[in-house]
Parts: C-alpha cells; sequence; structure tokens
C-alpha cells in the first residue's frame, strides 16, 4: 500500500493535502483514511525494529488530533499482532476529532496501556526500542511549550542517544510547508518519518533536513484523482533528456565556449576554481576573464584561457559573472556586458549583490528574461535576502516562497542555496534538491556550482534543466566523497571538481546503456 501510488518526488503543501484528505474521505467509510495511516506506521515500526535487530518495543506520543490519532491506530494495530506499546496521551480525550477518538476507542479495546501525558518523565525512563512521535502533523499551529516542549527535548537526548524515533507525518514541531522549526521553539529530531498521502516540502529543506531523517511516503491508496504536485524532489529523471552521450563526429566548438566573469584582486582563486569547474564539466573552451591582475596561465589547468575582463569578447559565449568579481566601477562595467549578451548567463556572488544594489541593473536582468536570453541566478540565502530587500532570516523562514519571488522578479531561474536548495523559475513547480551535505559549508563550494551551471548552459541544457543538473550532481559528489571519507569536515571546493565530472559522466552512462 505504501509508495505506489504516487511518483516518489511529488511534494503536496498543507493546503493540497487537505483538498486530498478532504476529496478522500467524502466517498470512504468514516475512520478509513487514519486507520491505512496507522496500519502503514505499525508496518514501518515493525520494519526499522527488524532493521535494528530489536524487539518491538514501543512508546507512542500522541497528540490531542489527528496526528494523535494516527498514534493511537498504530497502537492498537501492533497489541493485537501482541507487541509491546504504550501510550502518552496529551489533552483531553473527550475533546479528540471523531477519528482519533474512534481510534482511542480501538487501542483501549486493544489492551494498549495509555497513560497521561503528565507521566512523561516516567515514561520516557522506562526503557523501549523505538520512539513514535504522533504530537502534531499538519495541524501545528503555534511552538511546542511547556511540558511538551520539555518532553520533546528529552526525546531528541534519548535519540542522539541512538534510540530510533519515528515521525509520523512530520516531525512535531516542524512547518510541513516550510520545513521550519515552529516559533523557533523545539521540535523532534526524528530517525524516521513516515509521511501521509504525499511527500511534504518541509521534509527536505531549512530544518526539515535536520530533524525528518529518512523520510517515506504512505500514500493510503489514494491512487485516483490526485492533483498535480506543488512541487518535486529534484532526481536525474527531472533532466535526464540532457543527459546524452557525446557523439564522435564532434570537436571543441560542439559543446559551447564559457566565460568566468569575476576575479578581482585577490579574489582570483574564486574565477579560478568556477573555471576549473567548467572544464571538468564538459564546456568545450572554458576563458577566465580577470577584474584585477590576469595570470599568464592556471599552473594546474594550462588548458584554462586567462584574459582581462575589460578586453574579453563575450560573443557566442555563456557568461559566469560574479565569482570574486567585487564591487567596483570594473566590476559594473563587467556585469552590465554580461547583461547585454544574448547568450544564456549565470549570475553568482558579488554580481547578485551589484544587482542588488542598483535598480537598473535589475531590470536588466528582468528584460534578458523577456527577450528570451536564459538568466540562471545562484544566491545564497544572504544574497537572495539583498535582491529581496528583506532580511535574511525571512528568506530562511519560507525558502520556497523567497526562491519563487526572486524566480519572478529577476524573470528567471533561481537556485537558493542552504540545506535543501530551492529551484524555482517563472510558472514552474518549485523543486528541492536532495541532495548534498555539510561539507558544502566551505568558500569556494559556490564558485563550482556556478562554473558547472555555465558548462551545462555552453552544452546546450535549457536554464531550468541546468540548475536542476549543477545542483543535484553538486550536493551528489558531495555526498560520494563524504562516503568515502573525504570531509564533511575538510573537503575542499577543489577536490569537488574532480567528482563533478565523475557524476556527470556515469549519469551519461547510465543514461546510455541499452537493453
Ligand atoms: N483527517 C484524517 O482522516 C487524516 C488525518 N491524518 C493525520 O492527521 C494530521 C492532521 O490532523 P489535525 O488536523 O487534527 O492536526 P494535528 O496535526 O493532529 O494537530 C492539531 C491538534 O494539535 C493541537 N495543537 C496544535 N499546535 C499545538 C501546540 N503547539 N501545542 C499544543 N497543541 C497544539 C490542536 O489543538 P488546538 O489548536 O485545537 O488547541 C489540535 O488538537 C495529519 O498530520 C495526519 O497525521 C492522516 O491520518 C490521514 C487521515
Ligand atoms: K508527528
Amino acid at each position: 500500500m505504501t509508495t505506489s501510488a504516487l511518483p516518489s518526488n511529488a511534494l503536496y503543501t498543507i493546503a493540497r493535502i487537505r483538498q486530498i484528505e478532504q476529496a478522500a474521505m467524502s466517498h470512504l467509510p468514516p475512520g478509513s483514511l487514519m486507520q491505512r495511516a496507522g496500519a502503514a506506521a505499525a508496518r514501518e515500526v515493525r520494519d526499522i525494529c527488524r532493521r535494528a535487530g530489536r524487539r518491538v518495543d514501543v512508546l507512542l506520543l500522541a497528540g490531542s488530533g489527528n496526528n494523535g490519532g494516527d498514534a493511537l491506530e498504530a497502537a492498537a494495530v501492533l497489541r493485537r499482532g501482541g507487541m509491546r506499546v504504550r501510550v502518552l496521551l496529551h489533552g483531553d480525550p473527550a475533546r479528540q476529532p471523531r477519528d482519533a477518538a474512534a481510534a482511542h476507542a480501538r487501542a483501549l479495546a486493544a489492551g494498549v496501556e495509555i497513560h497521561p501525558f503528565s507521566d512523561w518523565q516516567a515514561q520516557l525512563e522506562r526503557p523501549c526500542n523505538l520512539v513514535v512521535d504522533g504530537l502534531f502533523g499538519i495541524g501545528l499551529q503555534r511552538p511546542l511549550t511547556g511540558e511538551i516542549a520539555e518532553a520533546v527535548q528529552t526525546i531528541n537526548e534519548i535519540g542522539a542517544a541512538r534510540l530510533p524515533v519515528l515521525a509520523l507525518d512530520v516531525p512535531s514541531g516542524i512547518d510541513a510547508d516550510t520545513g521550519t522549526v515552529v516559533g523557533g521553539a523545539v521540535a523532534v529530531r526524528a530517525s524516521h518519518t513516515i509521511t501521509f498521502i504525499g511527500d511534504k516540502p518541509g521534509l527536505h529543506t531549512a530544518d526539515g533536513c535536520d530533524h525528518a531523517g529518512e523520510v517515506r511516503v504512505a500514500g493510503l491508496d489514494i491512487a485516483s484523482g490526485l492533483p498535480p504536485p506543488d512541487g518535486m524532489l529534484n532526481h536525474p529523471g527531472l533532466f535526464a533528456a540532457c543527459l546524452r552521450p557525446r557523439a564522435r563526429n564532434t570537436h571543441k566548438g560542439s559543446f559551447g565556449d564559457v566565460v568566468l566573469l569575476g576575479g578581482a584582486s585577490g579574489m582570483a582563486g574564486a574565477v579560478v576554481l568556477a573555471a576549473r569547474a567548467a572544464l571538468h564539466a564538459g564546456a568545450g573552451r572554458t576563458y577566465a576573464a580577470f577584474i584585477g591582475p590576469v595570470p599568464v596561465y592556471d599552473d594546474a589547468h594550462p588548458e584554462l584561457m586567462c584574459r582581462a575582463a575589460h578586453e574579453i569578447d563575450l560573443a557566442r559565449k555563456v557568461v559566469v559573472a560574479g565569482p570574486g568579481m567585487g564591487s567596483g566601477e570594473a566590476a559594473r562595467a563587467a556585469l552590465t556586458a554580461a547583461l547585454k549578451s544574448p547568450m544564456p548567463a549565470v549570475f553568482d556572488a558579488d554580481a547578485l549583490n551589484l544587482l542588488a544594489s542598483d535598480r537598473s541593473l535589475m531590470q536588466a536582468l528582468a528584460d534578458r528574461g523577456n527577450l528570451q536570453q536564459p538568466s540562471l541566478l545562484t544566491p545564497h540565502p544572504l544574497e537572495a535576502a539583498r535582491l529581496l530587500g528583506m532580511k535574511v532570516a525571512e528568506v530562511q523562514s519560507d525558502r520556497l516562497a523567497a526562491a519563487r519571488a526572486l524566480a519572478e522578479s529577476a524573470n528567471a531561474v533561481v537556485i537558493l542555496k542552504g540545506a535543501g536548495s530551492i529551484i524555482a523559475a517563472p510558472d514552474r513547480p518549485f523543486v528541492i534538491n536532495p541532495t548534498g551535505n555539510p561539507a558544502l559549508a566551505t568558500g569556494g563550494t559556490g564558485d563550482v556550482l556556478a562554473g558547472l551551471c555555465g558548462a551545462l548552459l555552453a552544452q546546450g541544457w535549457p536554464a531550468h534543466e541546468a540548475a536542476l543538473g549543477a545542483a543535484w550532481m553538486h550536493g551528489h559528489a558531495a555526498d560520494e566523497l563524504v562516503r568515502k571519507g573525504v570531509g564533511p569536515i575538510g573537503l575542499t571546493a577543489s577536490e569537488l571538481i574532480p567528482a563533478l565530472r565523475l557524476c556527470l559522466n556515469q549519469l551519461v552512462a547510465e543514461r546510455s546503456v541499452r537493453p
């Protein structure tokens, strides 16, 4: 029953889940969805315990709403199967919604031990093999406080000591749309989340990434009449059409020219990193154009062509403007030239700060979209905040909204970087990138991403696919390096570059295998 009904990377907002839920409930017997959710949760409990080699001995925390109903339903199923289960029930049972009250009755009838929430300390001190968080799901309205917040903090401490914690639908305290901890208070840090009907964006971006653990979707057999998803989780299938093997009858002119424009005095490294990334990601010819002193050549990669920014001819070249560009007059002149290019262009780092400081430059950027000249922006949250005229905390409080607002105002494809990078474009569903890890939180990795975007554009990838492909590969390369012990501490941006090349070639090879 669990995952088959939905494309595995579809994401639904709370509002959409509520619509789907209402439509399904209108033609199902009362309580059916909750019974399916409870049964799926019980299966997940057994699965986690089996994989951990532990017997099923579970403490379930049930809230006062339907999320608590799911927990009570799961408890009833497990108890009927002869497993050891206890429930800590929050709130007044007399005020439970109808389905949750029915689940409560079934749990009592099955012989489940149910304790009032005020017993939480004693119950958490009793050993168990798994904690289930059924406190709050998509109905959470306010920050966790009082005994609930204290209990959640204690669970997080126990969980950190390797007790698995399974969240039902959403880790309690997390906003399922934005991935933020509601009110900045506290939220359950789950090792696993089983989410119902469809996957939710808040499980994959912002704080959601650190709280949801391994996410599985239980579709609850709602197969028909599903609306199109609000967004998607990034996956190579979304840019598969661009993963084409190279024809033999080609030459360097077949794979495009890319210019990396930046490198003010003292910041040459940024442009070199971006250029090396473009080179390793397959651009036919790669130019590094410097606003500051121009190196004769790049010792490690003499195939890069080094030029002065004011002399480079941008005609028929994809431009990546920004790495180490600075904010002086020469940078502004270089950015103005890049904005006039009829070719696809990437704007990163200092180019974004310059755009934020000058309305006429921002207008020139938006005009590019009107002229069908694709632009791709790669801001981190602070750069996005400057471009949107808001504080970085506001951007982070709703990353999806911020990325979409920026894509609309810039008329461009945007990669809003950070945990669960968001790819947004005008009139397209948002995409959240699931790859990547904190190894990328080091100087230069953004330059590498910008160079990778430029190389894909130079090879003819449409801007949206280039953003999807670059974000996915950038994160995946870092994940692979960490898997081999290269990071997360101390991974360098330079080490990411050959790993990206490997990733791109592997993806193309996988796509090219003929049955
Ligand atoms: N309907 C169905 O058939 C299906 C529903 N499903 C499940 O239902 C979940 C949604 O259920 P829901 O709408 O009842 O909301 P839920 O997340 O339980 O929270 C609401 C309760 O919490 C309370 N409350 C909120 N914040 C609080 C706080 N900070 N501190 C304390 N209390 C707080 C709030 O109280 P109030 O605000 O009224 O005082 C209310 O009692 C969904 O995530 C999924 O798991 C699935 O089984 C599919 C079938
Ligand atoms: K929950």
